[in-house]
């Protein structure tokens, strides 16, 4: 395992990673939950006396979003509730010199790490130990703090180059979110286990129920991966409708796994029985998969009676998992299906982990209390990779120290 927090001496000089990457809209970035979350870990090194260097990085270079930091240190101050210093600098002169001027307690937040070269290409630690970047930052700071779980399936210079050349522990929500992901692989439950899948890649359903599917009692499936199992089964579902490719072509990538998969698990494999639709008068419509003879328009959520059937499942489980949306929920006529099992999870005293970048703000969207759930994760491609057993190269950076 790695070092955290309660591991670092006092008084030392911090370097830590964070995970800022945000919506921006018209320019604004948008204030999200990684802020918040952060700001507890960055927050506990000021309050301990340390002086607090902060990275992270926002959109990729030739992207809309590859933007300066500036606005994400005010966004940052006003959830730590103290001042966070910006130097528009990496590695630089700038940045060096604001470095060295901190005090006890003052956090300083660096430009997008991504505006530096040798941060991107995808390389070993051992490359990135070795770079200019690493090397410079590393002769003015006593340890490295990576707290940027949600960016860490990423081997770039500022997650995985540090922990080789400086003593390296995991911040506050690195810690929680590796826990809380890694425990349906790891821990043992006495009761049933429920893991609700959906969203729109079929490969993200099917590497989890390959990956899960001996430590998992039930797979309840919705979304478009859903709807891919429902066409498997037999039902008129699932295929291509104007401007929505990905349909067929996922179908042709996955069928025949879909139907083994529906072979070898089909017992632990519950689909929806009725699904949602836009009707005549643009509001929700429903019916049931037995009747659709035609694959004549999208469906676009799970239907009422499908809730009725997973909700009991989910009441009698003594964990719950979640990776991917029910149905399209950032429209309110969509959103039964999502909502429906996330409220169910939220009046249990089950143990749940809620992922996937965009499922997890249905939480937010619909006014659900974050404290209902064990878990929320802020992490996309990183909670994934953790469901399917795939290792997280910043994580293995750190418990190398
Ligand atoms: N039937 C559907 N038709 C169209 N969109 C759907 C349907 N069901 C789910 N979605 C969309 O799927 C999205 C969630 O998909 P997905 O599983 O890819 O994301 P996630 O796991 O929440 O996050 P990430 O983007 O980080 O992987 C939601 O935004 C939702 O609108
Ligand atoms: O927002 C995220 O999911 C992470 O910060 C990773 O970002 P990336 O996909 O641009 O590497």
């Amino acid at each position: 395992m790695f070092k955290t927090l309660d591991d670092l001496d006092p008084e030392q000089r911090v370097l830590v990673r964070l995970d800022l990457n945000s919506p921006i809209e018209d320019g604004e970035v948008q204030d999200n939950r990684r802020f918040d979350r952060h700001a507890e870990t960055v927050r506990e090194l000021a309050e301990a006396g340390h002086r607090v260097v902060l990275m992270a990085h926002q959109g990729r270079p030739g992207g809309d979003d590859f933007v300066s930091l500036e606005q994400h240190a005010d966004i940052l101050a006003s959830h730590v509730g103290r001042d966070v210093a910006f130097v528009a600098d990496t590695y630089g002169d700038e940045a060096i010199d604001a470095i060295d001027a901190l005090e006890a307690g003052e956090v300083l937040l660096l430009e997008n790490t991504r505006m530096c070269d040798e941060e991107l290409p995808e390389e070993d630690p051992e490359v990135k130990a070795d770079t200019e970047f690493v090397r410079t930052l590393a002769e003015h700071v006593d340890a490295y703090v990576n707290d940027a779980y949600s960016a860490a399936h990423r081997s770039h210079a500022s997650l995985v180059g540090f922990p080789l050349v400086l003593p390296a522990y995991a911040g506050r929500v690195m810690q929680t979110e590796y826990e809380a992901n890694s425990s349906i692989a790891t821990r043992e439950f006495d009761g049933q286990v429920t893991m609700v899948v959906g969203g729109t890649k079929a490969t993200d359903v099917i590497d989890v129920m390959n990956n899960l599917g001996d430590k998992v009692d039930q797979f309840l499936l919705g979304g478009i991966a859903g709807e891919l199992f429902l066409r498997a089964a037999g039902n008129d579902v699932g295929f291509d409708l104007e401007g929505m490719d990905f349909f067929d072509d996922q179908w042709e990538e996955n069928r025949e796994t879909i139907e083994s998969l529906l072979d070898e698990r089909g017992d632990q494999i519950k689909l929806a029985v009725d699904l949602a639709y836009e009707n005549e008068t643009d509001d929700r419509g429903e019916i049931a998969v037995a009747n659709i003879t035609e694959k004549d328009r999208a469906y676009l959520d799970v239907g009422s009676m499908t809730v009725d059937e997973y909700d009991p499942i989910i009441r009698d489980s003594e964990a719950v998992f979640v990776k991917g949306a029910l149905g399209l929920f950032e429209d309110e006529r969509f959103a039964v299906g999502t909502t429906g099992v996330l409220r169910a999870i939220a009046e249990t005293d089950c143990f749940s982990v809620v992922g996937g970048g965009d499922t997890s703000r249905a939480i937010e969207m619909y006014g659900m209390d974050e404290a209902d759930f064990g878990h929320v994760s802020i992490a996309g491609g990183a909670y994934i990779r953790a469901l399917t057993g795939a290792p997280l190269a910043g994580v293995e950076a750190l418990k190398q120290d």
